[in-house]
């Protein structure tokens, strides 16, 4: 058998698996065993690579005269998407073009000296609009070169790209039939297919995938969550809080009291009145299928900063707080009220909507499915940001609100001069949590509510009622089952709380960095996946334990949330299960978008880093 062509060391191009692109390493070893040689790609990849996979510089290096258009455009690009250098199509090397002395413009290229004639073939604007994302990136890329370039390059290669355009082009006339057939939208299916012109702005091909079990499961959901937030509340109430000493005895008016709706209204109010304060930074979020970004107002922390001083005048002037506690049935189903009717109104203001306004979910035809999913992305009224006022303000702030009261109402009931130990934690615990999440409210504007999910009952109902009323139900459970814990199991339980917040802090840092700045020099320690869409994978670090570091985090966190309610009742533990069943699904829900948007790059990802939460587990 012959020997290995390269040696230790030295530099050469190699064939990405399965793409026809050839990126520059450095050969680290080669393995006679198996015939394959150990290479590292400039971004730091390793990978095994087999011989006729990898190619000598030289074949790639120009001849005088013609530069390669991925050459210069490594040069002027300051952040390369794909390994170390801009790849290079697996073809012959340039040559120099042919020219047309009556058609071409002539161009000087400064660096070369050298005048180069080449014959344009004109291509419209409209070549590089294209749909889908993984096209989008594509064809832009093209036609960035097109503009980067000062010298247009031979003709053969613009044929090349000619053709690799229009390829794309049936590619994206195929998907979207499909898609539409799919989705059973006749009439834009007729519109995009006979008339062009619309194509521009479409929302990007996002096959809709019915989750939640379709309209039946979201039915059962709408229908079952209200009913089992009561049933919790009143079992925290009980003296005898075990899960099946429940004898309902509930009338209309132990749920609704208008006076109580008014004072749930109120507040509303006085939290969207905090939310258009013109205090704090502005910070956009992540760009629309239109290519631009909304810009959001970010002062969570002012106005729980507000509510608390409100609070404090509030207990100064002896206004009775416990009057929540004393109504939290009502106040709970006023704000059930108020997010069905808020539910209503953004299901009929998306019918004004248009396509591109819509999430994926949304464009579906059922009506209970997108009652429930919520259609439109981004509902807003001048600059009032429905969707986000009621996952950072209404949610976040509301449940700090509800475990305050709670403690109040433990003082009150049990006759103490301070809260518990219990209660001090539970509350700091997530005091803590929310104070990190409003601190870091800049990145909520990725996740994937407020980035992908439409507005409709989920939300609603999740951030103005679930969100207070149920996450806030360890507390409520301390207020008449009161819990001795000692200050050793005080100290376990902060090591593990401060043990969870390690990981999902520095999980979600180290992501919102590398999405800030690959290149960010203090990130150099970890490695990523370039992918065919752009933005590369971090394989490495919390990334590279398991796909989902930040929900480990969250999961560890929540656990010991409940730890200081003791181990008389399953109660205080539902937020455990209920958050760690949340997370569970969300990590389908947020792997099928990856997937979708990552294709054959999200596999590799998942091949590398094989569990999802837990290793060796999930
Ligand atoms: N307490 C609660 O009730 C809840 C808490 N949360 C918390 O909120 C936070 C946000 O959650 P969520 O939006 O669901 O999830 P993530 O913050 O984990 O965001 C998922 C996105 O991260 C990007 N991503 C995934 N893998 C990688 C990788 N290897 N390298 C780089 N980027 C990657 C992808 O987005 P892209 O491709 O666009 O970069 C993906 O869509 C989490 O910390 C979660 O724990 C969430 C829901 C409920
Ligand atoms: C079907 C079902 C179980 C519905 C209810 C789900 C809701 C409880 C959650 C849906 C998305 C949520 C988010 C948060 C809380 C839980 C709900 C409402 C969130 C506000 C928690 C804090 C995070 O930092 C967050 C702002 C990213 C998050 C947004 C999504």
């Amino acid at each position: 058998m012959p020997g290995p062509r390269f040696s230790d060391g030295d530099s050469a191009m190699a064939r990405w698996p399965g793409s026809n692109l050839y990126f520059e390493i450095q050969i680290l070893s080669f393995d006679s065993g198996s015939q394959l040689y150990s290479v590292l790609f400039k971004d730091g990849t390793e990978m095994n690579i087999k011989e006729s996979d990898i190619r000598s510089l030289n074949i790639f290096r120009p001849k005088r005269g013609s530069a390669s258009p991925s050459r210069r455009r490594s040069r002027s690009r300051t952040r390369s998407r794909s390994p170390g250098r801009t790849p290079t199509q697996g073809r012959s090397p340039a040559r120099t073009p042919k020219t047309d002395p009556k058609s071409s413009p002539v161009v000087r290229d400064s660096r070369k000296g050298d005048i180069l004639k080449v014959h344009l073939t004109p291509l419209k604007p409209q070549d590089f609009i294209v749909e889908t994302r993984n096209g989008k990136d594509a064809i832009t890329r093209h036609a960035k070169l097109y503009r980067e370039s000062p010298v247009i390059q031979a003709e053969e290669e613009l044929k090349v790209y000619e053709k690799q355009i229009k390829n794309q082009k049936v590619l994206r006339y195929i998907q979207r039939k499909e898609y539409f057939a799919e989705s059973e939208n006749k009439d834009v299916n007729k519109k995009f297919i006979l008339n062009p012109e619309p194509t521009r702005n479409i929302v990007p091909v996002e096959k809709p995938v019915v989750e939640f079990g379709g309209a039946i499961g979201a039915t059962l959901v709408m229908l079952s969550m209200p009913p089992l937030l009561y049933y919790l509340l009143h079992m925290c109430a009980q003296k005898d809080a075990s899960l099946w000493n429940f004898y309902p005895h509930w009338t209309f008016r132990d749920l609704w009291e208008s006076t109580v709706f008014g004072y749930f209204a109120l507040w509303i109010l006085l939290l969207e009145l905090f939310y258009l304060l013109p205090i704090g930074p502005i910070a956009h979020g992540v760009p629309l299928a239109t290519g631009k970004r909304l810009s959001y107002r970010i002062n969570g922390l002012f106005a729980l900063f507000f509510i608390g001083v409100l609070v404090a005048v509030l207990l100064y002037y002896k206004i009775n707080l416990l009057y929540v506690y004393q109504h939290l049935h009502q106040f709970a189903a006023s704000a059930t009220l108020l997010s069905v009717i808020l539910s209503a109104y953004l299901f009929v203001r998306s019918r004004k909507a248009s396509q591109e306004e819509l999430s994926a979910a949304g464009k579906s035809r059922n009506f209970i499915y997108t009652f429930f999913m919520g259609r439109e992305l981004n509902p807003r009224i001048g600059k009032f940001d429905l969707k986000h006022f009621s996952a950072v303000h209404a949610a976040l702030i509301g449940w700090v609100f509800i475990n305050f009261i709670m403690l109040l109402a433990e003082m009150d009931i049990q006759q103490l001069e301070s809260p518990s130990a219990s209660m001090i934690s539970v509350n700091a615990f997530q005091l803590f949590y929310v104070l990190h999440a409003l601190w870091n409210q800049e990145s909520m504007l990725s996740s994937l509510d407020i980035a992908h999910e439409g507005f409709g009952f989920m939300l609603a109902f999740g951030n103005l009622v679930w969100v207070p009323f149920a996450y806030s139900l360890q507390a409520a459970y301390l207020v008449k089952h009161p819990v001795e814990i000692s200050w050793a199991v005080l100290g376990a339980v902060v090591a593990m709380n401060t043990f969870g917040y390690i990981i999902f802090r520095s999980a979600n840092n180290q992501k919102n960095a590398f999405r800030r700045n690959p290149e960010d020099p203090r990130l150099s320690y970890l490695k990523s996946i370039p992918t065919s869409c752009g933005s590369p994978l971090l394989a490495s670090g919390w990334w590279g334990f398991v796909r989902h570091p930040n929900y480990l985090g969250d999961i560890i966190m929540a656990w010991a949330w409940c730890l200081p309610c003791g181990f008389n009742d399953v109660l205080p533990y539902f937020y455990g299960f209920f958050l760690t069943g949340l997370l569970i699904h969300r990590v389908s829900r947020v792997e099928h978008r990856c997937r979708q948007k990552y294709s054959h790059d999200w596999d590799k990802y998942c091949h590398l880093v094989p569990y999802r939460i837990l290793p060796y587990v999930y």
